[in-house]
């Protein structure tokens, strides 16, 4: 095997769907109840929702709201990129491995008003080393709905102490079942 030169690609590793992964068509529950971006207890947070899809890919939805505006009656960018942020993350419950962003891109195609729901449609695109490149699109009011943001992200895969060694201890009570199936499988 030939050694890989520095600043040389890697090559694409098999990424796979993990058995224990929620089954297309089902939830994925928020994985801590105050996140800002899910979590069903954050007062003012996006309470962006997310269903499994086929193979590594998921559906999200984020409905834009009076605590989201940056110019008056618009979405604030920092949100929107917030809500795909939460959406891309989500696929990391399909691989069953612990990941957090290191580079996300968003790109503003249209104005986003207050009201709007956006169906954002998110999928791994390969894996190389601990990096999964990831891809997404939000369309305005309707999964076949006019792309009003599109996203690219990099998530690097981490040991699953990372979120206590930089955060804080959790207590069950606040993880969704899909965030302790995963530290199930990572112990
Ligand atoms: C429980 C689920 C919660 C989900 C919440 C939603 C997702 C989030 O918002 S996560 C929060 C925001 N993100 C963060 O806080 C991450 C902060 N950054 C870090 O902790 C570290 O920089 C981390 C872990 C990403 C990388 O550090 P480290 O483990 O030392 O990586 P390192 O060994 O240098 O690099 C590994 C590979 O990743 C690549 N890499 C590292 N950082 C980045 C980056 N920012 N962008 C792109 N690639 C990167 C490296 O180039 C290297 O690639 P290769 O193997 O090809 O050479």
């Amino acid at each position: 095997m030939t050694e890989r030169q520095h600043g040389e690609p890697r090559p694409a590793d098999a990424i796979e769907r993990h058995p224990g992964a929620p089954a297309p068509g089902s939830t994925i529950a928020s994985h801590y109840r105050m996140c800002v971006g899910c979590g069903p207890d954050h007062p003012t947070g996006l309470h962006v929702t997310v269903v499994a899809g086929e193979g590594l890919t998921v559906a999200g939805t984020f409905t834009v709201t009076d605590d989201h505006q940056g110019a008056p009656g618009l979405a604030h960018g920092g949100m929107l990129s917030l809500a795909f942020d939460e959406v891309l993350g989500s696929l990391i419950w399909l691989i069953g491995k612990p990941a957090v962003t290191g580079h996300l891109e968003t790109s503003y195609r249209r104005p986003v008003p207050v009201g709007t729901t956006l169906h954002i449609d998110a999928a791994v695109d390969r894996a190389e080393g601990r990096k999964i490149f990831m891809s997404a699109t939000g369309r305005e009011n309707a999964p076949d709905g006019p792309v009003s943001v599109a996203a690219s992200a990099v998530f690097i895969v981490v040991p699953p102490t990372h979120f206590t060694d930089h955060g804080r201890p959790v207590a069950a009570s606040e993880l969704s079942e899909a965030a302790a199936k995963v530290a199930e499988v990572n112990p």
